[in-house]
């Protein structure tokens, strides 16, 4: 894909391991019932479902809805994005640390036809300092169908004050609904409980 480079590690960056608590092969589940990426609770989000895979990876799946056209049909493209960030972000929760999107860079290559599936590999390949760099593929309707969208992306590190700041904090950062009087809606991976903070 066309990258700037600002998503490509320096050379011989090394990629770390997932942390120990970090599932591999299970499903990730939401982050926060409300996030328009992953969250089961959102009426119109993408709902995206994802596997952890070996080393730091992930699997991921996002059906393109009625809701998510841009033209009549076609997945809107920053619908699109939006799945890629998700996917990417899901990554860097496997190291249990706060991330959120500093860079995101798709080059789409196919139109998206509404009730497409779409099957997303994510994986890191370099971590330097608060700097993680990421990779994303989005085939069509099966895990070895034609590449729709390639993406790139920067995520930085951040203290969980980050979300306390400029957000609501991290209440609801574990799948529920930050209903529970602890703030949610902050979005970007971070959680004091059992999701991304050791
Ligand atoms: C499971 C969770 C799934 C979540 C998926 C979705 C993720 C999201 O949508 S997150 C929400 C969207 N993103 C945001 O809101 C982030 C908004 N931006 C910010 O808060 C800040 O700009 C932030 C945190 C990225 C960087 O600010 P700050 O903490 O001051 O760090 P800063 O010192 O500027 O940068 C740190 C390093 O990153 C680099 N960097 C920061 N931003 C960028 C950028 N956009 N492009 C390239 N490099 C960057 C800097 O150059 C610096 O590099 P170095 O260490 O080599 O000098």
């Amino acid at each position: 894909m066309n990258r700037s480079h600002l998503t490509v590690p320096p050379a011989g960056t090394p990629v770390p391991e997932p942390h120990p608590d970090a599932p591999l092969g299970e499903p990730l589940g939401p982050h926060y019932s409300r996030c328009f990426g992953c969250g089961p609770g959102h009426p119109t989000g993408l709902h995206l479902e994802a596997v952890s895979e070996d080393g730091l990876g992930v699997s991921a799946k996002f059906t393109v809805g009625d809701l998510h056209q841009g033209a009549p049909g076609l997945a809107h493209g920053g619908v699109l994005a939006t799945a890629m960030d998700e996917a990417l972000g899901m990554v860097v929760w496997l190291l249990r640390k706060p991330y959120v999107t500093g860079r995101l860079e798709t080059d789409y290559l196919l139109p998206v036809p509404v009730g497409t599936t779409l099957f997303i590999r994510t994986r890191c390949t370099g971590v330097v300092g608060r700097k993680a760099y990421l990779e994303a593929e989005a085939r069509m309707d099966a895990l070895d169908g034609p590449v729709a969208v390639r993406a790139a992306a920067l995520f930085v590190e951040v203290p969980v004050a980050h979300f306390e700041r400029h957000g609501d904090g991290v209440g609801g950062m574990d799948g529920t609904d930050g209903t529970d009087g602890t703030g949610g809606g902050a979005h970007g991976g971070a959680d004091t409980g059992r999701r991304v903070n050791p």
